[in-house]
């Protein structure tokens, strides 16, 4: 029976790049946020002789090959199982590509978990991560879900206590920006200005942590009451709270310069000089490398002005929700009682 598995997006709130590494790659401090907007990646897999993958898409641009993300993570799951199987996966492709989103690296995650539950064989949690991280920098983040701090090239994470569920609008304009490209223009602009050293990328992460630290909190009390008070305040205060600290993405720098007309999506997600204060975006950015942008909301009252005004622009813009992690797991898998339901109501 194949599985059909939600395959979510994230977004960065807040990226620093550091220093080009021995190994090509740039070390980075991220905050990475699962959203509920997805694709569904559905697996199907018998034990065979021998291996043979087959992938479809409903999108044209998914590639069909061993290029594939899933593919190759299910390749590289088979030979760590030691198993072999005849394995067809079908993407329906719902993000946008080249979109910032990780929606590629969702894609392999989701495509491993529905192996995992087609052979009844399940990878220990270090070796998926492995096998994860292998795969794309961007890619073990979804074998957490909800918030993590992304460090080393963004596959090292530091699980976080999630932001409740709040309404965002992301922006997806037509142009596609490539991550490598983006990555090299970055370099272009500070080979001969500043030197973007790791220093940059600890100050951030010290920034992170003490979002999640309540203030005021200089006695601690060892009560549980009192620690359930402080868990209480600090997520209705932690989107606030990081918002405060100034968060930033680099990639804004090069990747507005590359396309002027995304400063204007920025500022449509941010609200105009006619939206009253409290209804303009808590905060508005570009996601990972671009080129989708996000505003994060109070309402969702607001997120759908915002939706608007993007719309307004000749944009397409989607209102959803960040997802935190007991959600991002509790809603991951379509079981197939809510397919039928789908196929008698449709
Ligand atoms: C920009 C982000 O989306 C932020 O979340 C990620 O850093 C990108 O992650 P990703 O798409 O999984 O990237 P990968 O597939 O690992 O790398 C693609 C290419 O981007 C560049 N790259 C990526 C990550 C990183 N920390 N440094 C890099 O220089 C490298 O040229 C690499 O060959
Ligand atoms: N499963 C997949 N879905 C979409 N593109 C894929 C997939 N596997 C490989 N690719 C290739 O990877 C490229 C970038 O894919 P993706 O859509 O994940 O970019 P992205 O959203 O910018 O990702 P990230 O946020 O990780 O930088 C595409 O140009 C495509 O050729």
């Amino acid at each position: 029976m194949p599985v059909h598995v939600r395959s979510f997006s994230k977004i960065n709130l807040g990226l620093r790049i550091g220093p080009t590494r021995p190994d090509g790659f740039h070390g980075l401090c991220t905050l990475y946020q699962t959203l509920a907007l997805h694709d569904v990646v559905t697996v199907s897999a018998t034990r065979a002789a021998e291996t043979k993958i087959s992938l479809e898409s409903n999108h044209p641009a998914v590639p069909a090959s061993a290029k594939n993300t899933a593919w190759r993570m299910v390749l590289s799951a088979l030979e760590h199982m030691k198993v072999t199987a005849e394995v067809k996966i079908h993407i329906q492709k719902n993000l946008p590509i080249q979109g910032g989103m990780g929606a590629g690296s969702a894609n392999a995650v989701a495509a491993l978990l529905g192996l995992e539950r087609e052979l009844g064989e399940a990878l220990s949690g270090p070796e998926r991560l492995t096998l994860a991280g292998e795969i794309g920098s961007d890619v073990p983040l979804f074998l957490l879900g909800g918030t993590s701090m992304g460090l080393s090239r963004g596959e090292v994470l530091v699980p976080y206590p999630d932001l409740p569920p709040t309404p965002c609008v992301m922006a997806v304009p037509s142009v596609g920006v490539s991550t490598p490209v983006a990555f090299r223009e970055w370099d272009r602009l500070h080979a001969l200005t500043e030197a973007t050293g790791f220093d940059r990328l600890e100050e951030l992460s010290r920034v992170y942590a003490s979002a999640f630290t309540p203030a005021g909190t200089g006695s601690s009390g060892a009560s549980g009451v009192f620690a359930d008070k402080i868990s209480e305040d600090l997520a209705g205060n932690l989107l606030p709270a990081l918002v405060r600290t100034g968060i930033e993405n680099d990639f804004q720098e090069v990747v507005f310069q590359q396309h002027p007309p995304l400063r204007d999506i920025l500022h449509a997600l941010q609200g105009t000089e006619e939206t009253p204060v409290e209804n303009r975006a808590v905060t508005a950015m570009l996601s990972g490398s671009g080129s989708s942008l996000f505003g994060l909301y109070r309402t969702e009252a607001d997120a759908m002005a915002a939706q608007q005004r993007v719309l307004g622009q000749g944009t397409r813009a989607i209102v959803t929700s960040t997802l935190p992690r007991s959600l991002y797991w509790g809603t991951m898998f379509e079981e197939v009682e809510e397919r039928a339901e789908k196929a008698v109501r449709a």
